[in-house]
Parts: structure tokens; sequence; C-alpha cells
């Protein structure tokens, strides 16, 4: 699909209430776990994105069939796998899809999947999804550009993680469900989507304990049954529109969120001085009383300052009057807004994965996304200033937001993004 450019008209504050959706990275490795069952599971709270299709085109190779029965309700239902491959054009178009090496493994014994390579902001290993199937019993060898993987029994034993990875956490969790074997990860990671995953994954018949702990146990079950499961609430999309509130100066409320889950982005702001009123599955964020305050930020792992919002948090302080600090050593490289920002007259000096922010007023500008965030960067420097902003490489946000702009009209926002009907692939 080919996309038109987003135009957004900023420079006024926005009001209202806004509806977060349920996960895209929680809903992904959920997606790929259904492969370990025969039965017909159903998933509630599936956001419409195109990530979200691009796994079910892998999954539907591997012998998957899907049908949407409500506007995020699907039924996945994988009666036999019939490829035991991902190929690189499914896996080179979403690097979370690699972790079907785990669950084709599973559920198959043997797996070849593409090597995913790098993405917009760098290279991004996935050395430690290797390592952790063969500390289990797994063959694991490269080969022209694939991992093909087998195993002759049930995994078994315990893997150490050198750090904390959640896609590497999630690929050994869906290798050692099925089966009699006991797998210990140690070192793993405590992140809200892998806790999700082992909470559906127990639903339907898994024994997985230690979730939301850094020791996960895996005691093998021969089969998983089918059932239905509701997706947690997207912490990525919520501080999306957390920081959104901020840059604009704006009050507005959040539902469906889980307030426990945005902990480290709420404590940032309140720090800057926004107002944040948590109620029940609700948040307000009220930035429109007095000047808001620099801050530092370092990105960690869960539950601490997500990666994943760092773009955001970075166009935020752009428009923050003094020097803010902004580390970002979960991904270096993830800095392809700074360039972009720089067009909208940000004052960003970078230095290994140290941005220093010297807030000022941005001014309108064409600019292009390269990734994900960086465009919901680029979208929120975009609503804090006059005049038109023509955002390229829509694609990237409709990777993660499903109808952003159609949303953020609803909190007044000025953006169009108009679809050219013409049938071509991104
Ligand atoms: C689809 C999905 O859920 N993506 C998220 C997931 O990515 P993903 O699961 O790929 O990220 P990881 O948690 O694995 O990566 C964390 C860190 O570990 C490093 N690493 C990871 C694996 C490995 O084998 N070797 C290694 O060195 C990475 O380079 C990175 O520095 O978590 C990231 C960190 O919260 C988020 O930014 C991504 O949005
Ligand atoms: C980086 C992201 O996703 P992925 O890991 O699929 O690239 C993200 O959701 O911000």
């Amino acid at each position: 699909m080919l996309l038109t450019p987003l135009h957004v008209q900023g420079g006024r504050p926005l009001s209202g209430e806004i509806t977060v959706q349920h996960s895209k990275n929680a809903a992904l490795p959920i997606i790929v776990a259904t492969l370990l069952s025969r039965e017909k599971i159903t998933l509630h709270g599936v956001p419409r994105l195109s990530d979200v299709d691009t796994i079910l085109d892998l999954m539907h190779h591997l012998g998957t069939s899907h049908a949407w029965v409500g506007e995020n309700t699907l039924e996945l239902h994988t009666p036999e796998i019939l490829n035991t491959d991902a190929p690189y054009a499914l896996v080179s178009k979403m690097r979370a899809s690699f972790i079907v090496l785990g669950a084709i493994l599973a559920r198959a014994g043997q797996a070849t999947v593409s090597m995913p390579g790098g993405c917009a902001w760098g290279p991004r290993p996935v050395d430690q999804h290797v390592k952790a199937l063969r500390a289990l019993g797994a063959e694991v060898v490269e080969d022209g550009g694939n991992f093909d993987a087998r195993r002759t029994g049930s995994l078994n034993g315990t893997f150490v993680f050198e750090l904390l990875t959640v896609g590497g956490t999630h690929n050994a969790i869906l290798a050692a469900v099925l089966g009699d074997g006991v797998v210990t990860l140690e070192n793993a990671s405590i992140d809200t989507d892998v806790v999700d995953l082992i909470e559906f994954l127990n639903s339907v018949g898994a024994d997985i304990q230690g979730a939301g702990t850094n020791t996960i146990v895996i005691r093998g079950v021969p089969a998983l049954r089918g059932g239905a499961y509701t997706v947690i609430p997207d912490r990525i999309e919520a501080g999306t529109f957390m920081m959104l509130a901020a840059a604009t100066r704006s009050r507005i409320t959040l539902n469906n969120v889980r307030p426990d889950h945005l902990r480290a982005v709420t404590a940032k702001l309140q720090e800057m001085g926004v107002d944040i009123l948590e109620s029940g599955s609700s948040i307000l964020v009220d930035a429109t009383r007095g000047e808001l305050k620099p801050v530092n930020v370092t990105t960690q792992s869960y539950p601490g300052f997500p990666t994943d919002v760092q773009p955001q948090m970075s166009a935020l302080l752009a428009t923050v009057p003094g020097t803010s600090v902004v580390q970002d050593p979960v991904y270096p490289d993830r800095l392809t807004h700074v360039a972009e920002l720089h067009r909208m007259g940000a004052n960003i000096t970078v230095s290994g994965y140290t941005q220093v922010i010297q807030g000022s007023r941005l001014h309108a500008a064409p600019v292009k996304a390269a990734d994900l965030r960086a465009g919901a960067a680029l979208f929120i420097a975009g609503l804090t200033c006059e005049g038109e902003t023509v955002i390229d490489g829509v694609q990237y946000l409709n990777r993660g937001y499903e109808k952003l702009t159609e949303r953020l009209r609803g909190l007044g926002a000025d953006a169009r993004q108009t679809e050219l009907a013409m049938a071509m692939d991104d």
C-alpha cells in the first residue's frame, strides 16, 4: 500500500479523552504462541496494525487459518504445521517474527528461520535467542542466512541470559512449553509483554511459573487447549499519548491503561511539572498549569523508562526551555528522529547514545520518519508548531498505531493522512 504523507497543523492545545489500544508488542508473541495449540484460540484486544498483518501472513504460511470476528477479535487455528520454514521475505519485514523459531521448533521438532538482519537504527542481535535454545538441548546451525534448529527430545535444563532480552525470553519460553522437560530461565526479562505471554500460555494449559520475576520455570506439558484471552493495554501507545499531551501543553484523559505499567514515564513527567492523576484504568495528563522543566532521562529494561518512548520524550524535551539529557543505552543508535527534528529547529547534539537537548519553540517543516517511534516523535513535534508539518514514511506509524490520525482528531488535532487507492506493497 502506497501512502501519502501525513499533514499536521499544530500550535494549539488538544483536549478530551482517548482510548488506548491493546499492546502490539504483547499481541505479536501471543499470536505466535497460538502455533503451539491444535485447538482454536480467540484473542480479544488485537490492534489492527500492519505488524499484525505481517505476522498473520507468516502464520498463514506455517498453516494457521485466521478470521477477524470483531473489530479487534481474532480467531486463530493451527490444526497442523504445514511448513516449518519462515522465509526471508516474511521475516525481514518485522524483526519480532524471529520468535516463530521457538514455536515451530516446539510444535514440529525442527524449524528454519531466516536471520532477521538489522533495522532502521542499527544492529539488533539474536545471539541470546540462539544460545538459549542450544543450552536447552536444541541443535541450531547457521546456514545460508538461516537458522536451522532441531530437537530430538524435549528441551531441558537451565539457561542464564547474559542480558535482559524480551524477544530472547519469548523465544526460549515458546520452545520449552511442550514436552516433558523442565526448563529454568535465569536473568529472564520481567517485561509486561513477557508476563502477558506467560499468562496467555498458562490460560490454555501451559505450566510456567515466575512471570514478572527474573527466574522463569517452564514444565513441559503434552498439549495446549483452545481458549480465549484478552491482550493487555499498550503501555507504549499510552506513553506516546502522555508525551503528546505534555508537548502540546494539553489536558488529556487516557482510558484503557495500566497505570502500574507506566510508573517510569509518569515519574519523569511529574518531575517536569506535568500533573498526572490516576483513576482505575484511566490517567489524566495535565500540562496546562505552568512552565515545564527540563529533565535527564536514561532508558532501561522494564520497569525502567522504555526505549520505545525515547524518541517521543526527545521531541517533548526539544520544546522545553533549558538543557535536558536523554540517553538510550538499550538501543544506542535509536536516533533517526534527531536529524528530522533538526529540520524543525530543534537544538540536539549527539554523542554516542547521549542527546543533549536545548529546548525551544519548533517550526513546521517537511520531515521523514525512518522507523515507528521516530514517526511518533515527528507527529508530536508537528502538533507543537504552527504551520503545516508534512511527515513522510507514514507506513512506519501504521506498524504500531491503529487509526492514529482519526483518533487524534478526536482530541482536536488537525491531521490528515490520505490513502492512495493503489494496490502496492509497502
Ligand atoms: C516486537 C517487540 O516486542 N519489540 C520490542 C522488544 O524488542 P526485542 O525483543 O528485539 O528487544 P530485546 O529486549 O531483545 O533487546 C534488548 C537489548 O538486548 C540486546 N540483545 C537482544 C537479544 C540478543 O540476542 N542479543 C542482544 O544483545 C539488544 O540489542 C538490546 O540492546 O523489546 C525492545 C526493548 O524493550 C523494544 O524496543 C521493542 O519494541
Ligand atoms: C521497535 C519496535 O518494534 P520492533 O521491535 O518490532 O522493531 C517498537 O515497537 O517500538
